[in-house]
């Protein structure tokens, strides 16, 4: 790999992600300030390969990429990368946490605050920015009534000061990255799949069937969650992530089989496990 897009400006938590990702190989950094526009850039070959947020521990999925990896590009999940996030109340230089009244942040980021931001500052106004780097780059241009949150690198960045640590609403706040590109991860010993499928009809047990076929071979699942079909109200799609490579004789079995029983089943890519150090 010779570049990597990522969700940028700089400082947000995906390049944190994307510097562990890359550890000292020499991979240049490309930032993109929008998600959509990036895993595009991916899918129509513009850049080798991309690095987005899928899941946090308190907030969940991701569901711009979920969506967009089930129903409109055609891209593998190559690598997972897990990152602890600590977020920070932002603000100008020598401002008084009490003189805060609009708190700019990524989406994700203000829900995983929310209720600490609420013990800090009482009432206060929300508003969205496309990254955590972003919404300190606009306070900035702002007058010091006006904080955002982000990491303690992006303050550091940008000179500005930190009113409050650790903000996050649990401490062990965690989100999961995932390296898109249009092939498969290497293969190695505990690797993990990712899957989406549409069950072939409605009827009594058929996700019970699905999940026999994983259970039967003693294929351990790590995730499972199910998305609106974008069909009818009431027709879902199921995320399935496990525990073993698409290469193996025994996932390949599960798969031919499952096959039968979806009408629609992509197969988002092996990869190997994110073990933390
Ligand atoms: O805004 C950033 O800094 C990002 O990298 C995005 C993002 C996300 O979308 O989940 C990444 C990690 C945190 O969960 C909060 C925000």
């Amino acid at each position: 790999m010779e570049r990597l897009a990522y969700l940028g400006p700089r400082g947000t938590f995906t390049n944190e992600a994307a510097e562990k990702f890359i550890k000292d190989r020499e991979i240049e950094l490309v930032p993109y300030c929008e998600i959509r526009t990036l895993v595009e850039a991916v899918d129509n070959q513009q850049e080798e390969a991309g690095l987005v947020p899928i899941e946090n521990s308190l907030e969940g999925s991701v569901n711009i990429i979920l969506d967009l990896l089930a129903h409109q590009v055609d891209l593998k999940i190559q690598a997972e990368i897990l990152v602890p996030i600590n977020h920070n109340l932002i603000g100008h230089p020598g401002a008084d946490i009490d003189s805060i009244e609009k708190v700019l942040s990524h989406r994700q980021a203000l829900a995983q605050c929310r209720n600490s931001l609420k013990d800090l500052l009482g009432d206060f106004d929300t508003v969205n920015a496309d990254s955590t780097a972003q919404a300190v780059n606009i306070i900035q241009q702002k007058d010091s009534t006006w904080g955002a949150i982000g990491s303690r690198l992006v303050a550091k960045l940008h000179g500005l000061d930190i009113l409050a640590a650790n903000i996050q609403d649990n401490q062990l706040n965690r989100t999961r990255f995932v390296v898109l590109s249009k092939h498969d991860g290497r293969w190695v010993e505990d690797s993990k799949t990712s899957l989406v499928c549409s069950p072939v009809k409605n009827r009594p047990g058929i996700l019970y069937e699905i999940l026999k076929l994983f259970a039967l071979r003693n294929i351990n699942l790590t995730k499972i969650e199910s998305r609106p079909a974008r069909k009818k109200l009431g027709e879902y799609i199921f995320f399935i992530d496990f525990e073993g490579d698409r290469r193996d004789r025994k996932v390949k079995e599960t798969l031919a089989e499952l096959d039968r029983k979806t009408s629609m089943l992509k197969v988002l890519g092996s990869y190997p496990q994110f073990k933390e150090e």
